[in-house]
């Protein structure tokens, strides 16, 4: 059987996408999705993502990391979706989706500029060496020195499988302060194991992590990546933090047919 498939990439985050409204994609075969993701034996990319039907919404969003498994919010992929979703004509310049953490809104503009409202925030640890929170995945976040030689691999799987996080581990976001409201983050992703060239719930949770320790006082926060450059905005309550939103761009790369 042929599976037709599109490759979407927002800052450097890739994803093969598959229109799954008929329901016809094996979303159990743990092994097929990390073949699909293979950079060698597959299409390649951090992770995949099936657009399903939702009563209520839109679409519904389904992702998997690239070794197979099904995981938690992925906010490049999120806004990655939305593109994905134009292109099908199941939105237009605005969609309201559900993902695994909840209703997602967001907007894409005509640069291909998508605007993806995140969950609320209203749990945040703070420790003396990191702050953990969760952006709709889970985010280890921690100030590094000379962050352009810093080994994020070996650093990120130490503290992905210490005791900190147990079984279910956690992504690592080492990161560096630029000015004010601007930061530099290389981040370890859990279920690619590896670094990726950007995570948008990390850049969320590096964002309100650094305004919680007071590092910025703003609420509009630029993220570069190594992929490109992320902004995050969000009111911040009594609650916690509200209105956050992840703003960058997500790209078309390539489509093709591939023999499942
Ligand atoms: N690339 C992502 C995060 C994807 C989920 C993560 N690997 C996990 O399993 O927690 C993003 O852009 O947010």
């Amino acid at each position: 059987m042929q599976l037709k498939f599109y490759k979407y990439q927002g800052t450097g985050n890739d994803f093969v996408m598959i229109d799954n409204r008929q329901n016809f994609f094996p979303k159990n075969d743990t092994k097929l999705i990390e073949r699909l993701c293979d950079r060698r034996f597959g299409i390649g990319a951090d992770g995949l993502i099936l657009l399903e039907n939702d009563n209520s919404t839109d679409f519904r969003m389904v992702y998997y990391n690239s070794d197979g498994n099904e995981s938690s919010m992925c906010g490049n992929g999120g806004r990655c979706l939305v593109a994905f979703a134009k292109s099908l004509n199941v939105i237009n310049n605005e969609a309201t989706f559900i993902a695994t953490d909840g209703l997602h809104h967001a907007t894409i503009d005509e640069n291909g500029i998508v605007s993806l409202q995140m969950k609320d925030v209203d749990e945040v640890k703070i420790d003396t060496e990191y702050v953990f929170l969760n952006t709709g995945s889970p985010h280890h976040v921690t100030l590094v020195n000379d962050l352009e030689h810093y080994n994020v691999k070996e650093n990120g799987a130490e503290v992905r499988y210490s005791d900190l996080y147990g079984n279910a581990g956690s992504n690592v976001n080492f990161v560096n302060q630029i000015s004010d409201n601007h930061f530099r983050l290389r981040t370890y992703e859990r279920g690619v194991e590896d670094e990726t060239l950007s995570c948008g719930t990390g850049a969320t949770a590096t964002a309100i992590a650094m305004n919680v320790i007071g590092k910025t006082n703003s609420n509009s926060i630029d993220i570069n990546v190594e992929g490109g450059k992320l902004k995050v905005k969000f009111e911040k309550t009594d609650k916690g933090f509200e209105k956050v939103f992840l703003i960058g761009p997500a790209t078309f790369v390539f489509e093709g047919e591939i023999e499942l």
